[in-house]
């Protein structure tokens, strides 16, 4: 699924219209219309929850809906297929009597637009705030649908309603045409407290900068309602790209994003404003989105096999042995943070890649032996308290140069010369290199894009504050705008770049960017990262090139992290060690 900026989606809509002649107005019909039914669709999950579809359960009422349905399956032990509508003149159910070879007579189906039809409509009055620009005329076609499928709504201009123009203007003049209610902020008094939902149609793609005046009041008294809000599109205050929250910005409880996703819904703190997304199409081709140069996308399972070619089934040969699975060098792990080198080599072997060698401070050594069998352990120098020193490089280079991959920083610590010691690996190590923690605070300290290279790739996977120190900026900017600075920070450095945190951002050198969805608050606890350093090294030794890698390790870490917190009584008793044993 594509991500887009809002000059992205422009670009697209231009294209829909001049180029493929589908009509501005007919866009924004589908749009009113997915608006609609996406307001029913909640209007009903809320009948639902409190318990008035007692019809449905009983099997005669007039709900046509989607949970009525499910909840016909239940009474029925799963014998009744949904998603049909109710037959009106049939009665034939294939268990009714009918015996010795009569034929059910033939059935006669009417079934009415279910998707705009709501059981207790006459109860739900919405009110719907319309801006004046072409946001507010996607409102203003989804009253109408609202109205016809029997709710009763409100209009409410942000702006005087002769101000709005082109589709916008003939959507309002449509909605007189039908006499459908309107008041206008500054002129009339809004029922805020009467009404049973908000659709917020104030400000979309086309919006900029904080709301200001009527819009900035509507917003502030749409969420001081506590009614559920559906915005159209994106919620208003909302900067699409970045998915930073201006003041005042609605909270949504279901965002109906129009066409193709935008970039801000998918980046916190947006995210969180957006509520519940459900993207619509509305007759723009989302194919047209590759076509002109749209690079971001979601990371769905989809994605992954057929944008970036991974096998996800992760198939292993019959024939095939631990030296076909690769070899992964670890220098990672001190006295003090011993731990992280080994969930780091952990990962990578449950990661399934056939060998980890761990290269550690030779002190260190002998209190690890045992802690996992499974690991080989290189001692490579350093001092006698356990930490990593300047000579330790030349080990680590003897020792990588044999692996399939190298990957350092969990646990390394900082030394003196350790500026030198990540260059001479970056320039000795022909293998791909993953760089985490502490080797990229080093790497921070570094003018690194003058070093030589052997032009292998080079992962390197910080966490905002890391993130920070490489682009030389602070931690709330890095937030700002994840997307955009992964994907700028990437193609400037020929990096594959994974910014860590909820919704990880991975960006390749060519400006492909993925953004993860899989994850758990609970994965915010010591150790995560570095069990994500390890999977991505054990992906990479299996033979997946570093883009694949990085995007399938970030995938698989956060599933391992929803399943690892859902096997505990608490999410936050999740611990990293829990993330390896659910992979
Ligand atoms: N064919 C298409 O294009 C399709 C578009 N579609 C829909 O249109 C949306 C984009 O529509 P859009 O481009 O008209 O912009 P929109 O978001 O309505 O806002 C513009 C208005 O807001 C105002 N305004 C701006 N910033 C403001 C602020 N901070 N505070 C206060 N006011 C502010 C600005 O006023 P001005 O600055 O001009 O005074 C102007 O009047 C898109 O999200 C989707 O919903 C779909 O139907 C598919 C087809
Ligand atoms: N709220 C969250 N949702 C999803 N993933 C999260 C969340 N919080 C943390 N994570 C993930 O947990 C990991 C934490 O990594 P990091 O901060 O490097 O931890 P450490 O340095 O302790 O190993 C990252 O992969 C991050 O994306
Ligand atoms: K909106």
């Amino acid at each position: 699924m594509d991500l887009v900026t809002a000059e992205e989606m422009r670009q697209l809509d231009r294209t829909t219209i001049e180029k493929l002649g589908i009509p501005a107005i007919a866009l924004m019909e589908n749009a009113g219309r997915a608006i609609a039914e996406e307001v029913i669709a909640l209007c009903r999950r809320r009948q639902y929850n409190s318990g008035n579809s007692v019809h449905a359960d009983a099997g005669h009422g007039s709900d046509w809906g989607m949970e009525s349905d499910i909840v016909r399956r239940g009474s029925n032990g799963g014998s009744v297929t949904g998603g049909t509508g109710r037959s009106i003149g049939g009665g034939w159910n294939g268990s009714s009597g009918v015996s010795g070879g009569a034929q059910p007579p033939q059935e006669f189906r009417v079934s009415a637009d279910r998707a705009l039809t709501l059981d207790h409509a006459a109860a739900e009055h919405w009110l719907i705030l319309a801006g004046k620009g072409n946001n507010g005329g996607d409102g203003l076609a989804a009253a109408r649908h609202l109205r016809e499928a029997g709710l009763a709504v409100t209009l409410v201009y942000a702006a005087a309603p002769q101000t709005l123009a082109g589709e916008a203007a003939v959507q309002r003049d449509a909605a007189a045409a039908l006499g459908i209610p309107a008041v206008v902020h500054g002129r009339d008094r809004i029922d805020f407290a009467g009404c049973t939902g908000i659709v917020d149609a104030l400000l979309g793609t086309g919006s900029a900068g904080e709301p200001r005046g009527a819009y900035a009041d509507l917003i502030a008294a749409a969420n001081a309602s506590g009614k559920p809000i559906v915005s159209a599109d994106i919620p208003s205050g909302l900067d699409a790209d970045t998915g930073a929250l201006h003041e005042p910005c609605i909270h949504a409880a279901v965002t109906v994003c129009l066409a193709l996703l935008k970039r801000g819904l998918v980046q916190y703190p947006g995210a969180g404003a957006a509520g519940r997304v459900v993207v619509r199409s509305i007759g723009i081709p989302a194919a047209l989105a590759r076509e002109a140069g749209v690079q971001a996308s979601l990371l769905t399972p989809e994605v992954l096999q057929t944008r970036l070619g991974v096998d996800v089934s992760r198939r292993r040969s019959p024939e095939g042995h631990k030296g076909t699975y690769g070899h992964v060098l670890l220098a990672a792990g001190s006295l003090s943070m011993s731990g992280a080198g080994l969930l780091a080599a952990r990962a990578a072997l449950r990661a399934g890649c056939g060998l980890v060698t761990w290269a550690l401070p030779a002190a260190l050594l002998p209190y690890v032996i045992g802690a996992a069998p499974e690991i080989m352990l290189a001692a490579a120098g350093g001092g006698e308290d356990g930490t990593w020193n300047a000579e330790t490089a030349a080990e680590v280079l003897r020792l990588g140069g044999k692996r399939d991959v190298v990957a350092t920083g969990p646990g390394l610590g900082r030394f003196a010369g350790d500026r030198e010691w990540l260059r001479m690996l970056w320039e000795g190590i022909s293998s791909p290199l993953v760089l985490d923690a502490d080797a990229l605070n080093i790497l921070a300290e570094c003018n690194y894009t003058e070093w030589s290279s052997p032009g292998r790739p080079v992962i390197l996977t910080p966490h905002p504050g890391e993130m920070a120190r490489l682009a030389g900026v602070s931690t709330p900017q890095v937030q700002r705008d994840r997307i955009g600075l992964a994907q700028a920070y990437a193609v400037k450095h020929s990096v594959v770049l994974v910014l860590k945190g909820s919704h990880t951002v991975i960006a390749s050198p060519e400006g492909e960017v993925y953004v993860n969805a899989t994850g758990h608050p609970g994965m915010g606890t010591g150790g995560a990262g570095d069990v994500l350093t390890g999977m991505i090294a054990g992906l990479l030794a299996q033979g997946m090139d570093a883009v694949q890698a990085a995007a399938f390790g970030v995938y698989l870490h956060g599933l391992a992290g929803e399943r690892a917190a859902g096997s505990r009584n608490h999410p936050s008793a999740l611990i990293a060690g829990d993330m390896i044993e659910a992979l």
